[in-house]
């Protein structure tokens, strides 16, 4: 698993209890699955489809760095699931577990389609341009 985003914990992102906020969590982990998901497959139009059992396994206060992985499991024909893990950076404690977030790739009427691949890619060669308004690298 590559853990490629950290988050610093602030003000705005704490509960009633002054720990971070479940729902801003789940948002940075949609994202950042999202983000995955359409390098993956290659695909703008990537959606999510399902996410499984939410475990907050521990609490983050004000002013914690964390940092949160993502892996893809299962390639299919038109869906990529993923697992996902956020821990501290210093003490690496696991704050939440997903086992499985389901992203669909979709056509350009929502509709399922079929991304092509089979395995999970390091580079930046499925990176999709055409719906991009930033010019890609040369
Ligand atoms: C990043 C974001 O926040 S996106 C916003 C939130 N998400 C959305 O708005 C999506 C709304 N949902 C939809 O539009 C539809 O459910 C769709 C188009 C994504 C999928 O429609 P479905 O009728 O389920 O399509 P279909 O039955 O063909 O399944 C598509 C894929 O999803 C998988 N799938 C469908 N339901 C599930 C499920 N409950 N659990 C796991 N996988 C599922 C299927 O196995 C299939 O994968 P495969 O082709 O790799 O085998």
């Amino acid at each position: 698993m590559i853990f490629r985003t950290r988050k610093w914990v602030k003000p705005e992102d704490l509960n009633a209890n002054g720990t971070l906020f479940g729902g801003s969590l789940l948002r940075w982990i949609d994202e950042e699955s999202a983000i995955y998901a359409i390098i993956q497959m290659g695909n703008p139009r990537s959606v999510t489809k399902l996410i499984s059992e939410i475990n907050f396994v521990s609490s983050a206060r004000q002013g914690d760095m964390i940092e949160m992985g993502l892996r893809a499991v299962k390639f299919g024909r038109t869906s990529l699931t993923m697992r996902a893990k956020v821990r501290n950076i210093i003490t690496g404690e696991v704050i939440l577990t997903i086992d499985k977030i389901v992203f669909v790739s979709l056509d350009e009427n929502g509709n399922p389609q079929p991304h092509g691949y089979t395995d999970i890619t390091f580079k930046r060669d499925r990176i999709p341009t055409s719906m991009s308004v930033s010019k890609p690298r040369t």
